[in-house]
């Protein structure tokens, strides 16, 4: 069979090779129907190890699982059907996979493929190399776009072309950790992979649409539903009702709040603890703690996870507000699918509006990707923010000058402390924004080093970094650089005031960068506007005395600090 496979396939290459750069076949890569299942970016993934058709005979496995009968099924066309003249697909594949201008080899490359996905899977190839490509192609990007001082995440569709290119290139990524010395063997395993459900380039498909869908949630969720004027007050008024009390827990408490009222439409209440010990706030500290444990010994998770609540309980009192908020949102996550009109009820879109897409017809995500997408924005949505107030918060108290600017520039825009303050108008102010930039600096968002894989060979700082290796890089390294931020552990508004400061936003990573950075970055920024321009204009606040002067950290996931601040008195402004 494959011997009489070769000739179609010498064809193929014969035919690329005749071809010049230039003649790009104007016939569409995939078909309509294709096209239109490729765009479907909410669709749930076939289970992993599974065909993509369910209707597919599974006897008679070839290669550790695929079937001969899944395989030939697929395709429509005759066993020995040959690839047509100039088709797009691979030409547009020849020239993505073409090194130095060499095409001839290229389409070598291309049709030896051919022959090795025929040897595998005893099947004609192009239907195998159409489905694995079209499957493994995303819909969207995520593109980032700077306005004001904030940093907009939004998704971006891709036309068919951007699509397939960026399939391809994925698959040709991925097929570097398959066994073999020549790409075309290599590519074709994972060509193979892909259809059968097992290739690591669909993850990072799956990974592209998540970030796009929670990317596009969050943002709507924003500009639908802007924080009001409101997000300072519960904090303000609860301050009202304790004299002595951490802020660090109070900044928690609002940023908790904020998370759950815009995320999933409920309260969490947690101004109504004492002295702000909200249970969730606290545990999510401690999972601090945890997660360095969790990250080497990642069964870990899995064994706390599978735990009953009453056994939490039992070994960390603390740690039973966790699976008690889990428990909330599973309730809230079932209600929903077992009844999505509720979501009628909520009194703005939430995440679940978004994530569950209900008017493009579109496949939604299963119980436990919901589960799972909402205990991450909350877990990363609470700390971080909270951090990042604390650390502003803390300095503006601990700094006359810096208070005192602070305090006229927010009164020359509103003479009244008891005026709205829209974030439109938050965002404008250059002090306060330098106040948030360094807040953002020096607490850093998360302190561990985020881990990348380096998908080709590189050169980092004059050292040589083979391809596939794991590289990381602590925030902290960047934001304590003397030689971009003089001073570096020195709390200075001031030096985002210069001509510069867009060149020195660059270097603020505490949200990390590129396809993996934070997906809360929109309503992070709004919080942080809205959260220390009422603090700072509406209340008076005074640190307890002999408040330590310096906030002292450890390198957990995020930092946790040492000594909380402490304010002693306040009182609210009025008029
Ligand atoms: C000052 C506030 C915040 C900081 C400094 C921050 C920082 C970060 C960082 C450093 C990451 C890891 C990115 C990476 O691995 O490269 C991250 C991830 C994430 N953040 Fe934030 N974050 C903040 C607020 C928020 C908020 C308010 C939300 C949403 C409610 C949020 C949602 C997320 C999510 C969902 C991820 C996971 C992204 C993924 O898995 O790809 N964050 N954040």
């Amino acid at each position: 069979m494959l011997s009489l496979w070769r000739p179609a396939a010498r064809r193929v290459a014969s035919q690329c090779t005749r071809r010049t750069l230039s003649t790009t076949p104007s016939r569409r890569l995939f078909s309509d129907k294709e096209h239109n299942d490729a765009l479907n970016v909410f669709a749930a993934p076939p289970p992993t190890g599974q065909s993509s058709s369910p209707s597919t005979p599974t006897t008679a496995r070839v290669d550790g699982g695929i079937t001969t009968e899944a395989l030939a099924a697929k395709s429509s066309h005759a066993v020995f059907e040959v690839p047509p003249d100039r088709d797009p697909l691979l030409h547009y594949m020849t020239n993505l996979i073409m090194k130095h201008g060499q095409y001839s080899r290229a389409s070598k490359i291309v049709s030896e493929m051919l022959l090795h996905i025929h040897t595998l899977t005893r099947s004609p190839p192009m239907p195998i190399v159409r489905e694995a490509i079209f499957k493994v192609s995303p819909a969207v990007r995520v593109s980032t776009m700077k306005m004001g001082a904030r940093v907009v995440v939004t998704p971006v569709s891709l036309s068919e072309r951007q699509r397939t290119g960026q399939g391809i290139r994925w698959l040709l990524e991925a097929s570097n950790n398959k066994p073999g010395t020549a790409l075309q063997e290599r590519l074709a395993k994972e060509i193979v992979a892909v259809v059968k459900g097992e290739s690591g380039a669909l993850e990072k498909k799956l990974q592209m649409h998540r970030s796009a869908m929670v990317a596009r949630a969050i943002a709507v969720s924003v500009i639908l539903h802007p924080c009001d004027a409101e997000s300072g007050r519960p904090i303000l008024e609860s301050l009202a009702q304790k004299s002595e009390v951490s802020l660090h827990a109070g900044f928690m408490c609002v940023a908790m709040e904020v998370v759950t009222t815009y995320c999933f439409s409920q309260t969490s209440n947690a101004f109504s603890y004492p002295a702000f010990e909200y249970p969730l706030t606290i545990a999510i500290q401690q999972v601090n703690y945890t997660c360095c444990i969790v990250r080497y010994f990642p069964f870990l998770l899995h064994a706390f996870l599978a735990l009953p609540s009453w056994l939490v309980g039992v070994l960390s009192p603390t740690m039973l507000a966790l699976p008690t908020f889990r428990g909330t949102l599973d309730r809230q996550v079932t209600e929903i699918l077992e009844d999505p009109s509720v979501l009628e009820q909520t009194e703005h879109e939430i995440i679940y509006h978004h994530l569950l897409n209900p008017e493009s017809g579109a496949v939604p995500l299963g119980k436990t990707a919901l589960q799972e997408e909402a205990a991450i924005l909350v877990g990363a949505g609470t700390e971080t923010v909270g951090n990042a107030c604390a650390m502003a918060a803390f300095h503006v108290l601990a700094n006359e000058d810096i208070r005192r600017r602070l305090k006229e520039e927010l009164e020359g825009v509103w003479p009244d402390s008891e005026a709205d303050m829209p974030l439109e108008r938050l965002e404008k102010l250059p002090y306060l924004t330098g106040v948030i930039y360094e807040g953002l600096r020096l607490s850093h968002g998360l302190v561990t080093p985020l881990p990348r894989i380096a998908v080709d060979d590189c050169e980092i700082n004059g050292v040589q970094v083979p391809k596939n290796t794991v590289i990381s890089m602590s925030q902290t390294i960047v934001h304590y650089n003397p030689d971009v931020f003089p001073e570096p552990r020195v709390f200075k508004p001031e030096r985002w005031l210069g001509k510069d400061s867009s060149d020195l936003a660059g270097h603020i990573v505490a949200f990390s960068k590129g396809q993996r950075s934070c997906l809360g970055i929109n309503l992070a920024w709004a919080e942080l506007y809205l959260i220390l321009g009422n603090l700072f204009r509406k209340a008076n606040l005074v640190l307890v005395d002999g408040s330590s002067r310096e906030l002292k950290w450890k390198a957990l996931l995020t930092p946790r600090y040492d000594n909380a601040i402490r304010v002693l008195r306040w009182s609210i402004l009025k008029g």
